[in-house]
């Protein structure tokens, strides 16, 4: 399930942003553009499947917030005429809990396991078997007279989601047969979202205005949707209502979304890496604490798209700005004497 946050750059879904957010679901894979690798691999999976008369093979999806593995998730079970049940790995605390929902569900059902990589350990292994077997081993009573009940559950597919593929045990990653791992998109496919989003919304707006939004949407669809809706309540309080690139524009400088893309938090870490830690080596928490965040938030939504483009560097002692930080923020690198070569690597933070 998609966090809910207040901040309206933040990858997380946004208050308020969940009905707009489901209207905007491309309902099948030939709709969800983008992400072709993974959606040709699937659409043979599901294909396969259904050829063999069979459930399709659990299916694990990897990568930031905001890119579509939800959307997937509901695209699967459309695809293949199912009904889809929800859950997340920090619901599911409770070996019980999973029973619950695994015993409950019809034959053929998609399951989708929100953060997969939250979930506590008894409930993960109690998955193993339901994934392997389609059966679970309920425990009744406790102590020496405690005994296990196997109970029979309809096949079903599972879809799991996660931030972080390499934070999943070996053995459950083994269990799926089929890892789509999603990447940011390149900004000619976010100008489609974006103008596939405004025709479902009723915006008119032109190819270069999109491209304006596409370019700033740090590669992420749910960030191109929500800054299409801040372009046009700008435009629709502070101009005409029209959009054109120059109200586009306005607009996202407005909120903060810099030419590149980068939002308060994401020039925030950078600042501090530059300007309180001499450029890094900084350690991950010292990082997120001096930017107010958490560990978390630093981690998995500003970290890779810095690292992505090329303005941060995870060293094995800490995250270290690059001259591309630097000159994007208009300051001036230090420079280790004698060579003209930005120092990159002084220890500035040994509590690492
Ligand atoms: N390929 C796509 N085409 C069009 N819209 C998309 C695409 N991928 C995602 N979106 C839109 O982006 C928004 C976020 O997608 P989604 O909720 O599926 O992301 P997510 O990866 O599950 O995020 P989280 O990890 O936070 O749960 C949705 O509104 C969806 O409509």
């Amino acid at each position: 399930m998609a966090k809910l946050t207040d901040d309206p750059l933040d990858p997380h879904a946004h208050v308020g942003d969940l009905a707009a957010e489901s209207a905007l679901r491309p309902p099948s894979l030939a709709e969800f553009k983008g992400q072709p690798r993974v959606a040709e691999q699937l659409e043979l999976v599901l294909t396969a499947a259904q050829r063999r008369g069979r459930v399709p093979d659990h299916v694990l999806l990897s990568g930031p917030p905001g890119l579509g593995k939800t959307t997937l998730a509901m695209i699967i079970a459309n695809e293949i005429g199912v009904p889809l049940r929800i859950s997340s790995g920090p619901a599911i605390q409770h070996a019980g809990d999973l029973a619950a929902i695994l015993s409950g569900l019809s034959e053929g059902e998609v399951f989708f396991l929100d953060e997969i990589h939250r979930m506590s350990r008894p409930a993960e292994e109690m998955l193993y078997l339901a994934m392997e077997d389609f059966r679970v081993d309920i425990i009744v009573g406790k102590g020496p007279g405690a005994t296990e009940i196997p109970l029979e559950i309809p096949p079903f597919t599972l879809v799991g989601a996660t931030t972080r593929a390499g934070l999943l045990p070996g053995p459950l990653r083994d269990r799926f047969g089929f890892t789509g791992q999603l990447d940011y998109y390149e900004t000619d496919a976010l100008v489609g979202i974006v103008e596939r989003s405004a025709s479902l919304l009723g915006i008119a707006i032109d190819r270069t205005s999109a491209t304006v939004i596409a370019s700033r949407s740090r590669g992420t669809p749910r960030i191109a949707n929500r800054l299409l809706r801040r372009v046009r309540d700008y435009a629709l309080v502070r101009r005409n209502g029209r959009i054109d690139p120059a109200v586009a524009s306005e607009a996202l400088t407005l909120y903060e979304v810099d030419e590149l893309g980068l939002d308060r938090l994401d020039r925030a870490v950078l600042e501090a890496v530059c300007t309180r830690f001499g450029g890094g080596p900084v350690g991950l928490s010292t990082l997120a604490m001096s930017v107010g965040e958490e560990t978390e938030t630093v981690e998995e939504v500003a970290e890779p798209f810095l690292i992505r483009q090329g303005f941060l560097m995870r060293t094995p002692r800490g995250r270290v700005a690059t001259p591309r930080a630097w000159q994007h923020l208009g300051l001036s690198a230090p420079r280790v004497e004698g060579t003209g070569v930005p120092d990159l690597f002084s220890d500035t933070d040994p509590t690492r």
